[in-house]
């Protein structure tokens, strides 16, 4: 197959993760005889220094004629903590998400084995928990009207959504638990908000075409709780933009790091693939951040195509550096042991490209060390 994948590496590790999965989505296309042709584009603090624009119109173009997008992260301190500032990073990726239609971040959460010692959390909590997100993403408070009044003593954020935008994104989160354990958790807070109450009558309604399929209702602040203390409950959760953005960052806690969760952001036309963690910046150019959430969204990209059988290589893979300890410190603590951000993406690409023999380049990456763990 041939696709034209445009890449975003954006500000803080997102260049260092990305090239990791693009290594992975290599070594893929060697192994499969596919072409994969990338068209870098930038977004973020690094487009307003170069353009003054966190989305230059020729992000844009390239992103609209690629088959898909890989997306790294955008964000940096220096405008983080200047609430004056009269442009920031995130307007890049907002107008992003709008530009192509991008209505439904997908984002599954699962403990991996190996792992689960990493997890603050109890094995007993854990251990085969596996969850979707869907979290609409082109609605809610962080799309509609915001305002800071003259005198700057008071300032609002606009909540609104639309029975469309709540239907498109149920309908895909009840087709993929058909597919799952049949179940639906509508995570939000009807008790209080009027945009809630119509996410609940809307998606009651729906939920009548999926009669195979399960659905209930949490309040999202309960959520908050059920998510760390009994997980293995969900099965898909359905929720809005803001809902989605933070309970997801709490669910990566399952997983032992944030930087283990990928994402796919889907519209009509195309989709876009990225890691669910930020710019992290304290870890820039330190060649420390984890690249396995961003390899991740590299074979979900995979997947949107119907290339399950490459996904799954740079699954076994992940599984294989996380068996071998082949992981970078925020799972193992910093310590003589902890691999880089390009060891880790280099094993994994050399393990798909060695049909999976590791042992080789296992001797390579931790030459002159005894042991591993
Ligand atoms: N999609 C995007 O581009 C996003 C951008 N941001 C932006 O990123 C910047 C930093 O935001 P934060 O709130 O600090 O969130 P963050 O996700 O960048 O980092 C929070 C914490 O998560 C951990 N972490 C994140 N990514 C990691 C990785 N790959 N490997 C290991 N540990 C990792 C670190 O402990 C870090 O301190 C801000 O400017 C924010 O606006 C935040 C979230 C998403
Ligand atoms: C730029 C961020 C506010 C977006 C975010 O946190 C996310 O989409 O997960
Ligand atoms: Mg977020």
């Amino acid at each position: 197959m041939k696709l034209t994948i445009a890449v975003i590496p954006g500000d803080g590790i997102g260049p260092e993760v990305t090239a990791q999965a693009k290594k992975a989505l290599d070594a893929v296309a060697e192994v499969y005889d596919h072409i994969f042709l990338y068209k870098e584009a930038q977004m973020g603090a690094c487009a307003i220094e170069a353009t003054g624009n966190p989305l230059p119109d020729k992000t844009i173009e390239i992103c609209k004629k690629a088959d898909a997008i890989l997306f790294g992260a955008i964000g940096e301190l220096k405008y983080d903590n200047d609430p004056s500032a009269k442009v920031w990073p995130e307007q890049g990726l907002f107008q992003l998400r709008k530009e192509l239609g991008l209505f439904c971040n997908i984002r599954p959460v699962k403990a991996y084995e190996k792992l689960i010692k990493n997890s603050p959390l109890k094995r007993e909590v854990i251990e085969g928990t596996d969850i979707v997100i869907y979290r609409e993403l082109s609605g809610g408070i962080y799309f509609d009207t915001k305002e800071l009044s003259e005198d700057g003593l008071s300032a609002f954020d606009v909540c609104s959504y639309t029975v469309d935008q709540i239907s498109r994104v149920t309908h895909l989160a009840f087709k993929a638990a058909q597919k799952r354990k049949k179940k639906v958790t509508l995570v939000d807070k009807a008790n209080v908000l009027e945009t809630s109450r119509l996410w609940r009558k809307t998606v009651t309604e729906i939920a009548k075409e999926y009669a195979n399929v399960k659905l209930d209702f949490m309040f999202v602040d309960n959520a908050a709780l059920q998510i760390v203390l009994n997980p293995k409950q969900f099965d898909v959760i359905l929720t809005e933009n803001l809902f989605g953005d933070i309970i997801s960052d709490e669910a990566s806690v399952i997983c032992g790091s944030i930087g283990l969760l990928a994402s796919s952001s889907v519209g009509e036309k195309t989709a876009m693939f990225e890691p669910i963690h930020g710019t992290y910046p304290q870890a820039k150019g330190k060649d420390i951040a984890n690249p396995l959430g961003s390899i991740l969204s590299a074979a979900m990209l995979l997947e949107h195509f119907g290339l399950q059988e490459e996904a799954d290589a740079i699954k076994r893979a992940l599984e294989k550096s996380l068996t071998l300890g082949i992981t970078t410190e925020d799972i193992k603590g910093k310590n003589q042991y902890s691999a880089s951000t390009s060891k880790v993406g280099g094993f994994i690409a050399d393990y798909i490209l060695n049909q999976e023999d590791s042992n080789m380049n296992f001797m390579n990456i931790h030459a002159g060390q005894s042991t591993i763990i």
